[in-house]
C-alpha cells in the first residue's frame, strides 16, 4: 500500500470495481474489511464483552455482518440493530448477512447498556444525503452513551469527499478504513471525528489507482522527503540559493523580515531583504545574517534581480495593496525566478485570477499561499472554484487557473499543482493561528524554492514544517519562535 495516497470516493469505487473486475470477487474484499474491523474491535473490548454493532442498509452494513460473525465466533456478546428491513439488502451485503446466524433487531430498539463498544457500519462511502428520522435519533443515543466508537471506513454521517457533517454524524474512538484514506479523513470536521485511524490493506493492488487523477495525497513526509534539499560537502552559500524578500513600508515591515528569517533558516545559503529607502534603517536595526538592499521601484527591482545569484523572490507580506503592489509582482515573475505571493500581493489581484495566472507563468515557478478571505477575493469572479463541491476540487481548479501552486491554508491546509497533484494536511495546531505565522510560511516556501526543490514538494514540506514546528512548540507559540524551532524539526526529518 501507498500510505500517503488518499483516494477520492469515486477512485475508491473505481478501485473496487477494477479490482473485481481482475477476478478478486467483491465479497473476499469485504470478508477482508470484516476480518479488520473485528481486528480492531478486539483490541478495544475486554473478553466476552458486549459490543453492539450497527449495520446500515448497503455495503457498509456489510462490513459490519462480517465483523459481527467474527466477533460471535470469538465469544463476545454481539448485540446487531440494522437500519431498514433485511430483505432489503442485496448484493454482498446480503450474502454477509445471511453468513451471520446471530439475532438482528431493528435499529430503532437499539440500546448501549452494557456496552464495551459500539461499531458504526450504518453508512460508509455510499452517503448521498443528510442523515435524519430513526438513524439520527439513533446516533445521538449512541453519542450520548459515552460508549467508544469503531467506525467503518467512515464515521457515519461524514461525506467522504468533503469531510463535511451531513445532518449529524457519529463521533468515532477509531476509525478502520480500507485500502487508502479517503478526503472526509483529513478535511475538517470530519478529521476531528474519527479518532485514530488505521488503514487495512484488503487486496486493492496499488498500481491499480497510481493513474487516477486528480491524484491525492496526504501531506505527510514521504510525499517530499527524497526532494528536500541537503547541501553537498563541496557547497558555498551561494549554491544553497539566494532568496529575496521584499519588505513593505517603514510602519510594516516586520512581516517581510519574519518571512526572511524563514527562508534563511530552512536552509536557503543566502538572504536579501529588498527594501524601500525610506524603511531602511528600520529594517538595518533589525537584521544581522540577512542582508539589505534599497528598492523602491519596479525598475530597481529588476536591476537587482540582474544578479543571477538570485533564485526565489517572495512579495506580499505588509507589502499593501494597489497598483504598486501588482507591478512589483509583474517584474518579480518577467525575471524567470521562483516566486512566492503571499497576503497583500493577491489581494492587489481580487477578482483577477486569470491575470495573475498570465503573470505568474512567467516565473520559473510559483507558489501562491491565501488565507480563506484571500482566496475568497482572489477568486471571487472565477468558475469551479467557489461554487466546487469540495475544498480539493476548488483548491485544484484555482491552481489550474493561477498556473501556481496553491497554498490554501486552513485548519487542513490544502496545497494543489496546476498538473492535478493535490495533499491535504493531516495534523496541525490551532496554535498556528498567530500574527505573522503566516509570513514565516511563505519565508519558508520562499527558503526551499530558492535551494531548487520542485514547487509542489517545497509547498507540501513548508507546510509540514510550519505545522510539525508549531505542535511541536505547542502553547506560547509566537511568529519568531517559529524560525528558531524550526531546525529541531528539521533535525527529526
Ligand atoms: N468500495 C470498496 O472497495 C469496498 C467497500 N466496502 C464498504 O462498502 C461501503 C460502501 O458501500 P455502499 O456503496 O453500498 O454505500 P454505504 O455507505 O453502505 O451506503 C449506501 C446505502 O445507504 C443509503 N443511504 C445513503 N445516504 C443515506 C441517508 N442519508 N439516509 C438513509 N440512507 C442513505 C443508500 O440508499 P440509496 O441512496 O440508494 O437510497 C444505500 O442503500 C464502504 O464504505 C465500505 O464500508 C468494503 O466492503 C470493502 C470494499
Ligand atoms: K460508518
Amino acid at each position: 500500500m501507498n500510505h500517503h495516497r488518499i483516494l477520492a470516493v469515486a477512485h475508491m469505487r473505481e478501485a473496487d470495481r477494477l479490482t473485481i473486475a481482475s477476478g478478486v470477487p467483491g465479497m473476499v474484499l469485504m470478508e477482508r474489511a470484516g476480518a479488520g474491523v473485528a481486528q480492531a474491535a478486539r483490541a478495544m473490548l475486554a473478553p466476552t464483552g458486549r459490543v453492539v454493532i450497527l449495520c446500515g442498509p448497503g455495503n457498509n452494513g456489510g462490513d459490519g455482518f462480517i465483523a459481527a460473525r467474527r466477533l460471535a465466533e470469538d465469544g463476545y456478546r454481539v448485540t446487531l440493530g440494522l437500519l431498514g428491513p433485511r430483505e432489503r439488502l442485496s448484493g454482498d451485503a446480503a450474502a454477509a448477512a445471511r453468513l451471520y446466524d446471530g439475532p438482528v433487531i431493528a435499529l430503532e430498539d437499539i440500546t448501549c447498556d452494557e456496552a464495551g463498544l459500539v461499531i458504526d457500519a450504518l453508512f460508509g462511502t455510499g452517503l448521498t444525503r443528510d442523515l435524519e428520522g430513526a438513524v439520527a435519533a439513533c446516533i445521538a443515543r449512541v453519542a450520548r452513551s459515552g460508549v467508544p466508537v469503531l467506525a467503518v471506513d467512515i464515521p457515519s454521517g461524514i461525506d467522504g469527499d468533503s469531510g463535511a457533517i451531513r445532518g449529524v454524524a457519529l463521533p468515532a474512538t477509531r476509525t478502520v478504513t480500507f485500502a487508502a484514506r479517503k478526503p472526509g479523513h483529513l478535511l475538517l470536521p470530519g478529521r476531528d471525528l474519527c479518532g485514530a485511524i488505521s488503514v487495512v490493506d484488503i487486496g486493492i493492488p496499488d498500481a491499480t489507482c497510481d493513474g487516477f487523477a486528480p491524484a491525492l495525497f496526504a501531506n505527510e513526509p514521504a510525499l517530499w522527503r527524497d526532494t528536500l534539499p541537503r547541501p553537498e560537502s563541496d557547497t558555498h552559500k551561494y549554491k544553497r540559493g539566494h532568496a529575496l524578500v521584499l519588505s513593505g513600508e517603514m510602519h510594516r515591515t516586520g512581516a517581510a523580515r519574519l518571512a526572511a528569517r524563514g527562508a534563511l533558516r530552512v536552509g536557503a545559503g543566502a538572504v536579501t531583504l529588498a527594501s524601500p529607502r525610506a524603511a531602511l534603517a528600520v529594517n538595518a536595526a533589525h537584521l544581522t545574517a540577512i542582508m539589505l538592499a534599497p528598492c523602491d521601484t519596479p525598475e530597481e527591482l529588476g536591476v537587482l534581480l540582474e544578479d543571477r545569484r538570485f533564485t526565489a523572490v517572495a512579495l506580499g507580506p505588509g507589502y499593501g495593496v494597489g497598483e504598486a503592489t501588482r507591478a512589483m509582482v509583474k517584474a518579480a515573475a518577467r525575471t524567470g525566478r521562483g516566486l512566492v505571493l503571499d497576503a497583500d500581493a493577491l489581494t492587489s489581484f481580487a477578482g483577477e485570477a486569470y491575470t495573475l495566472g498570465m503573470v505568474a507563468s512567467a516565473a520559473r515557478a510559483c507558489v501562491l499561499t491565501p488565507h480563506e478571505g484571500e482566496m475568497r477575493r482572489l477568486f471571487e469572479s472565477a468558475e469551479g472554484v467557489r461554487d466546487a463541491p469540495n475544498r480539493w476540487q476548488a483548491a485544484l481548479r484555482a491552481a489550474e487557473i493561477v498556473r501556481s501552486v496553491v497554498i490554501c491554508k486552513g485548519g487542513d491546509t490544502i496545497v494543489a499543482s496546476p498538473d492535478g497533484r493535490a495533499a491535504i494536511l493531516a495534523e496541525t495546531t490551532p496554535y498556528l493561528a498567530t500574527a505573522g505565522s503566516g509570513d514565516v510560511l511563505t519565508g519558508i516556501v520562499t527558503g526551499l524554492i530558492a535551494q531548487g526543490m520542485p514547487a509542489f514538494e517545497a509547498a507540501c514540506a513548508a507546510v509540514w514544517l510550519h505545522a510539525r514546528t508549531g505542535i511541536v512548540y505547542g502553547p506560547g507559540l509566537i511568529a519568531e519562535d517559529l524560525s528558531e524551532a524550526l531546525p529541531g524539526v528539521l533535525r527529526g526529518l
